[in-house]
């Protein structure tokens, strides 16, 4: 549809307006590198249109919108099994914060923070033989391209500042709510957020959240419909950490963020967006990225409720 190009051109000069708001994540020290001026918008439809405005042909660090495709696999293994070890309450925390998780009793609040995350990398690596390699083939059969890398520079700078993550490993393990070795799966972890993609190839990645479970590039199924549905209702409500009710709010689909800079929407039975730009707010969610979406929501006049 001309119409949807046309729109996405418009959001690519608007979003670029925000440039100079937010700054790029400067805790991992080589995502500190990424130049911020720069802006994407990649649609992925349900019968297979692709369209796609900015800089489009960049590659960046996906980060925690991983996170979908870790309890994706997760889920693959264990089943319903897998909410014994972590809730699905939005935290109202920051996604790194680690005070819940000693009142808690080491059972992470959702899988979208980071020791939820934690937990579900600990659930597929202690199930499966080469986690690594299973997430990258993953991947790449999703986004449809056998070139997606993991950016080392980025994971072994993640690795050499693991101290929070490493923490709320161990006081997960503390509570005996963390099997394998601590640092097997935070290597694992990081070797996840540190996987590369183009917009295009993050919101083909999770076309099957937009088609009740089944990936429309490569028709392999990755969820039930029923467990896709769930995992939308989770992204609804917690996919962007503290902030995801102004998310709901301003924009109104389920979503995902990553300190890459990378957001993925999600409008079932119609389309997959990503939007990407660097800079973040507080929050850790990107800036013209989550003002492009909101754009998106009002121009195609997105209601999920
Ligand atoms: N919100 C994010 O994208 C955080 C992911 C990052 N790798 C971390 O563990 O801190």
């Amino acid at each position: 549809m001309q119409d949807i190009q046309h729109i996405l051109d418009s959001i690519n000069v608007q979003a670029r307006q925000f440039f100079g708001q937010g700054k790029v994540a400067n805790y991992i020290p080589a995502l500190a590198e990424v130049a911020a001026d720069q802006f994407s918008i990649a649609v992925h439809t349900v019968d297979g249109q692709t369209y796609s405005s900015g800089d489009d042909q960049a590659r960046f660090s996906i980060q925690s919108v991983s996170k979908v495709l870790t309890l994706t696999l997760a889920l693959r293994h264990h089943g319903d099994d897998l909410w014994q070890r972590v809730g699905k309450e939005p935290s109202g925390t920051a996604f790194n914060s680690l005070a819940q998780l000693e009142f808690e009793k080491g059972i992470p609040r959702n899988p979208f923070i980071n020791a939820g995350a934690l937990v579900v990398c600990d659930a597929l690596v202690g199930r499966v033989s080469a986690p690594v390699y299973q997430m990258l083939e993953t991947a790449r059969l999703l986004a449809g391209n056998e070139k997606i890398l993991i950016n080392k520079k980025v994971a072994d700078s993640e690795y050499l500042h693991r101290h929070r993550n490493a923490a709320m490993a161990h006081l997960m393990k503390s509570f005996n709510n963390f099997n394998c070795d601590v640092d097997q799966v935070l290597k694992a972890y990081f070797s996840y957020c540190a996987i590369e993609m183009t917009g295009m190839e993050l919101a083909k990645t999770f076309s099957y959240l937009a088609h009740q479970g089944v990936c429309v590039q490569s028709g392999r199924r990755m969820l039930s419909a029923k467990q896709t549905q769930q995992m939308n209702s989770l992204l609804f409500t917690s996919g962007l950490y503290d902030a995801a009710g102004d998310f709901a709010f301003r924009v109104g689909i389920p979503g995902k963020s990553g300190v890459g800079g990378g957001i993925i929407g999600i409008v079932p039975g119609q389309f997959t967006v990503c939007v990407w730009s660097p800079a973040l707010n507080e929050y850790g969610n990107s800036v013209a990225g989550l003002q492009a979406l909101e754009m998106l929501a009002e121009k195609m006049n997105i209601s999920m409720l």
